[in-house]
């Protein structure tokens, strides 16, 4: 077992080696610090099982210490000491999470035994955390990460689904997990161990959709220099997932009614059509409906793709699993990163948990991979957030955006203004079509798609 790790925090030198000379003594790791302010300094860069601390300090006196140490790592267990203690402290010790208080003077052995019920108390307490959420959610559907009411039932949701075979249509804003859930409901059904095939209607030119999705024979179109299956026979048997399906064009909607009416399909240049066993998943971030009302989607298929909706609720409409996301995304980009950050403040959380988060999970998980890359080890506080989550300087561009007298042509402003920032994301990572999507919260295919449409890619891959 590892050697338990302990820090004894007191202004007073010499109790303060006393007590540590003991507990070296009993075989302890102990690390000392002089004053409340030394204390919380040590911990933002070391592990320590259990804190030991007087009272009375300078800087940041004993109870201040504690509930700072506390709203930073709300698991570690304290034992205070003092000479000075009386009803009313004891009862604000208690109340701010202190394990045990001894009066002053103390016998060690006296300290030793609290300390060992500590230490089973705190090893107790970090199994029931890291269970609790297993039990709940994490067990189930291994990759999706909640705990709030609205997640628990998506999951009994997604196991329900899971069995039939019907078609699922997942609606959610972007970066809510829409593809996590399709993946989730392929693992648990009976398709699994046949292939799941994503397909992102959006990101694909329309013209060579078709032949994406349904294959083509050699010579079909100018191009076309070999048989090639498409997405449809790749997942036979298996899923195919038709990610942005409100961005498919009404001439493929009718040939993808087909092949879902029929179960067969035609590659393109074929003459004679091909059977397929296919289930088929569809997501979008549009509101379908209204797509349907303004006849730019096909009532008919989406009857036909919306047998069983699935709809995932928006990040700020489910701030209470705001928490555990971020410390698993803290956990796995540490893992990732060999980085070292230890957690993040309150003060710093409560600004995460009170956002908007219009780039639901996707945003977070990108913001806590930057933090981390960027803060190495330590604790996460509210200066290494970026000004847009703190909201510091919200007042300087409203100015700049003041609209003209004579009015805009917003299309084109925005258009421009989108350009603007992808080319400088793509400067700044030097091309790399990654990491410029991570920089702009946008999917790489997202953004792929954005650079063809407007025809940027030209110049992106200049800057490579
Ligand atoms: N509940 C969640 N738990 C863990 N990770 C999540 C969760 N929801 C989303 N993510 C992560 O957020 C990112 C975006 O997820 P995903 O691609 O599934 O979203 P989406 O809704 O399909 O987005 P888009 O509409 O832009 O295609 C992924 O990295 C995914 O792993």
């Amino acid at each position: 077992m590892e050697t338990p790790r302990l820090l004894i925090a007191d202004d007073d030198k010499k109790t303060r080696d006393f007590v540590a000379a003991f507990l070296k003594y009993k075989g302890y790791d102990v690390l000392q610090a002089f004053d409340g302010q030394d204390a919380l300094e040590k911990l933002e860069v070391e592990d320590v099982h259990l804190v030991i601390t007087d009272l009375m300090m300078p800087r940041v006196n004993g109870l201040e210490f504690v509930k700072k140490l506390k709203a930073m790592r709300p698991g570690t267990v304290v034992i205070a000491y003092s000479a000075f203690g009386n009803y009313e402290m004891t009862s604000n010790l208690l109340k701010a999470g202190v394990f045990f208080y001894l009066e002053k003077p103390f016998n060690l052995d006296e300290l030793e035994t609290h300390v060992k019920r500590g230490l089973e108390h705190q090893s107790l307490q970090s199994q029931t955390y890291r269970s609790k959420p297993a039990l709940k959610s994490r067990s189930l559907i291994p990759n999706i990460i909640g705990e709030s009411p609205r997640m628990l039932s998506l999951f009994e949701l997604i196991e329900k689904v899971a069995e039939s075979d019907s078609t699922v249509l997942i609606q959610g804003e972007s970066g809510t997990g829409k593809e996590l859930v399709a993946r989730a409901v392929h693992d648990l059904g009976t398709r699994k161990n046949r292939n799941f095939v994503p397909v992102n209607c959006a990101a694909i030119p329309d013209e060579l959709l078709e032949s994406e999705l349904f294959g083509h024979v050699k010579g079909s179109f100018t191009g076309a220099i070999a048989t090639r299956i498409g997405r449809f026979e790749m997942a036979d048997k298996g899923t195919l997932f038709l990610d942005e399906i409100g961005d498919m064009k009404p001439n493929l909607q009718v040939k993808l009614l087909r092949v879902l009416q029929n179960r067969e399909l035609e590659p393109v240049g074929a003459t004679r059509s091909k059977k397929v066993d296919v289930r088929i998943i569809a997501a979008t971030n549009q509101n379908l409906e209204k797509l349907v009302a303004s006849k730019q989607f096909r009532e008919d298929l989406f009857y036909r793709i919306s047998v069983i909706p699935i709809f995932i609720p928006p990040l700020r409409e489910r701030r209470e699993d705001i928490p555990l996301l971020v410390n698993t995304f803290l956990d796995r980009f540490n893992r990732n990163k060999k980085s070292k950050v230890k957690g993040i403040d309150a003060d710093a959380m409560e600004i995460l948990g009170n956002y908007d988060w219009p780039g639901n999970v996707r945003e977070l998980e990108n913001l806590v991979e930057r933090l981390v890359i960027l803060k190495g080890f330590g604790t996460l506080g509210v200066k290494d957030l970026p000004e847009k989550y703190t909201g510091v300087s919200l007042s300087a561009p409203s100015e700049a955006l003041a609209l003209p007298d004579a009015g805009i042509c917003l299309n084109t402003v925005v258009e421009e203004f989108e350009n603007n920032l992808i080319l400088q994301a793509l400067k700044k990572t030097g091309g790399n079509k990654k990491e410029a999507a991570l920089l702009l919260n946008l999917k790489r295919t997202t953004l792929i798609e954005k650079l063809k449409k407007r025809k940027l890619d030209v110049i992106s891959t200049s800057l490579a």
